[in-house]
């Protein structure tokens, strides 16, 4: 029993106690009245890490992008330190409590740090040296965070466990604005947005408006309204919130879950068309009637439970503007969409939404960034042909991308631009014939409609 394990520990360790001259500190990973997570346990770890990596045997990796690897040290490992000639040793110790049963799933193993130095010691560890680990250990930490995209957990998850109204992953989209196609003037002027905004905390206060900012991302499908967002927290190092609506169930939900978010964010609301009824069109009494019928049949709410969600428009406005002055702290907010003139203009009005960004098909320019991303050439003979044909033919990044896209070992940049040219000469003629019969069919409704004044 691992409890009463533990309690002999103790109990030796206060017998050895006047032989023993070490003395042992050790820094759970939760603690405090709630259980919450130590800041000196995350500060120690990362402190740990810096070091370890050179001289831990055992080793736990976690990648953070393409490029770079944090290390740390793994369960039961020890390291040894030296400050101002002191020499000390940490361990990392895990107890699993399998044997008991526990609804709360992060409390099955309880980490902690231990800290074991000698005796003669006990001043400089205690005045310095714990001081010092735990500020180069936020220092490490602020460097290489790991950062993490939150998604919104259905709320009948929520009571599991403290942190659960959010789950979140490492955020590792490899998109920068560097990667990102589009008009260069336009992404310069995007970038210095968003570093005025980061660099404006004294200015905010000054006129007296909160730190946040919205952003709304409109255009047609794959022209990099996501990747766009992966960009912006990449660039401002910042955390994602994915905020997926149609599983939040009513007003009251979506606030809480604002309220959980915490500062150096963006929260985003993808296809903000779709998720909800957003365009501003009230419910019909007939619609309304429906809602209270489900209300008296359970079957057919669970039914229809999950894309049946409550929040109405006012209830996303109360969001934003709740976010605006509730929570403190540099916030972005995100919305996309497919189709702006959809939206209720309640939404995306000054002041709720700073800034509208067009996503649109790709230009010349875009394709210059893409062809140095994916083939790596930045001049080609062919680059003049693809330019008449994008100023002729409407074609998404994310269709040019694939396009670019080597299939094989064997094809080279040529091969490649030359698929991209045969795709978009297939897309003009699409688009030639398809226009043509809209036109057929326009002059078809013109002459009946000049047979029928004809006839009368
Ligand atoms: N402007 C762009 N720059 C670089 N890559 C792009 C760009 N637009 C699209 N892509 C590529 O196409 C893929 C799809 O783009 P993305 O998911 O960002 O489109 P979207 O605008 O969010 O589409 P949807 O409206 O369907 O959500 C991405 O994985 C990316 O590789
Ligand atoms: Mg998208």
């Amino acid at each position: 029993v691992p409890q009463l394990r533990m309690h002999i520990e103790g109990f030796a360790h206060k017998a050895a106690g006047h032989i023993n001259p070490y003395i042992e500190i050790t820094f759970p990973e939760y603690g405090g009245e709630r259980l919450e997570r130590c800041e000196a346990y995350a500060a120690i770890k990362s402190y740990l890490s810096a070091s370890a990596s050179t001289r831990a045997k055992r080793l736990k990796a976690s990648v953070k992008d393409t490029r770079s690897l944090v290390l740390s040290m793994d369960d039961n490992e020890e390291v040894v330190d030296e400050f101002e000639g002191v020499k000390l040793w940490w361990s990392c110790l895990i107890v699993s409590r399998n044997s008991t049963i526990s609804l709360y799933p992060y409390s099955e193993n309880r980490r902690f740090f231990k800290l074991t130095f000698h005796r003669s010691h006990r001043e400089v560890i205690t005045s310095s040296y714990i001081k010092h680990v735990l500020a180069t250990g936020k220092a490490v930490a602020a460097n290489n965070q790991l950062r993490k995209l939150f998604t919104n957990n259905p709320s009948s998850n929520w009571h599991y466990y403290e942190e659960s109204k959010w789950s979140y992953g490492a955020f590792e989209h490899p998109a920068t604005f560097d990667t990102l196609a589009m008009e260069p003037s336009k992404k310069k002027e995007i970038m210095n947005d968003l570093l005025k905004f980061q660099r404006g905390k004294e200015y905010y206060a000054r006129i007296g408006k909160p730190w946040k900012r919205g952003y709304l991302l409109y255009g047609p499908p794959g022209t990099g309204k996501s990747t766009m967002v992966a960009a912006m927290a990449n660039f401002l190092n910042y955390d994602v919130y994915d905020l997926e609506l149609t599983t939040v169930k009513d007003n009251t939900e979506l606030r809480k879950l604002l309220i959980e978010t915490s500062a150096k964010s963006i929260i985003v609301i993808e296809d903000i068309d779709c998720s909800l009824d957003l365009t501003g069109q009230r419910k019909t009494g007939k619609q309304e009637k429906d809602n209270h019928e489900e209300k008296a049949d359970p079957v057919k709410r669970t039914e229809k439970g999950r894309e049946e969600s409550k929040v109405t428009l006012s209830g996303l406005l109360n969001f934003i503007d709740g976010l605006w002055s509730a929570c403190g702290g540099e916030r972005i907010i995100v919305f996309t969409t497919n189709y702006v003139e959809k939206l209720d203009p309640a939404l995306i009005r000054r002041g709720r939404m700073d800034k509208l960004i067009e996503m649109s098909y790709c230009c010349f320019e875009s394709f210059k960034v893409l062809a140095r991303n994916y083939l790596g050439v930045e001049v080609h003979p062919l680059f003049a042909t693809v330019r008449q044909l994008l100023e002729e033919t409407k074609m998404t990044p994310a269709d040019v991308a694939e396009n670019l896209m080597p299939k094989s070992d064997e094809e080279d940049e040529e091969a490649c631009l030359e698929r991209l040219i045969e795709a978009l000469r297939k897309a003009k003629e699409e688009a030639g014939k398809k226009s043509e019969e809209e036109k057929a069919a326009a002059a078809e409704a013109t002459a009946a409609r000049a047979s029928v004044d004809v006839f009368l």
